[in-house]
């Protein structure tokens, strides 16, 4: 499905010749097959993802009712809000039909998420209509929401309406390092300060399960003032397969939150937060795509104050399909940096 492309108000857009779009669009993906060949073969031998076989694997208690474990839990000792929002999507997608396709969820992070206990997911079956069916979840822990997500899935419908701004150009993942790579380059610089080496010792013993390829690592890891505006190339780790597309979705939104919220602190090096978590979070779903195949993430912060930011990202498949937009407010208190990083 080849979608025709406007200009807008987005800082890349203008008019576009449609057909050198569909040619380039057409070369890529001929290069992308020859490349997902082989890294589908090399996949075959690989572990599955963990976000299938554990995170979003939950378990059924009753009608309506399931219960999620943990993987990886941040620094913060909180619960990482995507990893409540992909639970959240994977019980609402229990009670629909496979015939129908997430296609968006509106959440509210009302409690800080506690990772001595697993998560309840509670699903009321909000309205089954012809062409959308909703869904309300809440989401339990100590006998209180921690998060309160309204989605929606829609039967496949055709339209002669399609547009969607052009993505950005950027280095293919192939020529970009993963976060991984640049650590082992920092922690080999011999003047790097002990206190960073060991925040990046931390970094490296995280078991994320996503792989990140930072576009340009220098804005990733704010070693200047930059616009608020960040990409970095991501995938989930493992394979997923072909599979359903609303599992696809709810791995997506997994991805959707991380390191999205840091974008507010990218004009700001002088500050770093002492206390950041995300009050809500928006997702919509535009296209099939393969959450365990790179995807760009587009992170821009429009707006901060108040000890708020607003931060928008947007999911671009490489052959430059528009996945997924998503929106978040967070909670922003920070303090002075005492010293400029050296890494
Ligand atoms: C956002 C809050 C904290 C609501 O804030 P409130 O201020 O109303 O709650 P509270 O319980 O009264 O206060 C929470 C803490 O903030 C402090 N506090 C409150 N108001 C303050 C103020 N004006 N100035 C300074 N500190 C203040 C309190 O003392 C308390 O600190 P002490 O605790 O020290 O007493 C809550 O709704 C919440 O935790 N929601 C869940 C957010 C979340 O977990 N999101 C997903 C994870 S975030 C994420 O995944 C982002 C991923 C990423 O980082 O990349």
């Amino acid at each position: 499905m080849a979608e025709k492309e406007l200009g807008g108000c987005h800082e890349n857009s203008g008019l576009i010749d449609k057909n050198k779009i569909l040619e380039a669009n057409e070369a890529l993906k001929s290069e992308q097959d020859e490349v997902s060949q082989s890294r589908n073969s090399q996949y075959q031998q690989d572990l599955k993802s963990v976000l299938l076989t554990s995170v979003l694997n939950l378990e059924k208690l009753d009608v309506d009712l399931y219960r999620g474990t943990h993987h990886w839990v941040p620094r913060t000792q909180r619960l990482f809000g995507g990893q409540i929002v992909g639970q959240a999507l994977v019980a609402a997608a229990k009670s629909v039909s496979d015939s129908l396709y997430a296609h968006s969820l509106h959440c509210y992070f009302v409690r800080a998420g506690d990772p001595k206990v697993p998560v309840l997911y509670q699903v009321d079956r909000t309205r089954d209509g012809r062409s959308f069916t909703v869904r309300s979840v809440k989401a339990i822990q100590h006998g209180q929401p921690i998060l309160i997500c309204q989605a929606s899935f829609q039967t496949l419908q055709p339209s002669p309406l399609q547009h969607q701004f052009p993505m950005p150009v950027v280095p293919p993942p192939e020529d970009l390092l993963t976060v991984e790579e640049l650590i082992h380059h920092y922690l080999s610089k011999p003047d790097l300060a002990e206190e960073a080496k060991k925040g990046l010792k931390k970094l490296l013993a995280n078991e994320v399960p996503i792989e990140i390829k930072p576009v340009n690592p220098a804005h990733f890891y704010r070693l200047g003032p930059e616009q608020p505006r960040r990409l970095f190339w991501g995938r989930a780790r493992g394979h997923i397969g072909e599979g359903n597309m609303k599992l696809h979705c709810c791995v997506a939104a997994y991805v959707s939150d991380f390191a999205l919220l840091g974008t507010v602190l990218l004009p700001y090096p002088e500050y770093r937060a002492k206390f950041a978590a995300s009050l809500d979070h928006s997702m919509w779903f535009h296209s099939t795509f393969r959450s365990d195949e790179w995807m760009l993430y587009e992170c821009e912060s429009p707006w901060a104050g108040s000890s708020r930011g607003l931060v928008q990202g947007r999911m671009w498949r490489r052959d430059g399909m528009l996945a997924a937009s998503c929106s978040q407010e967070g909670v922003l208190r920070v303090k002075p940096v005492t010293e400029p990083s050296k890494l």
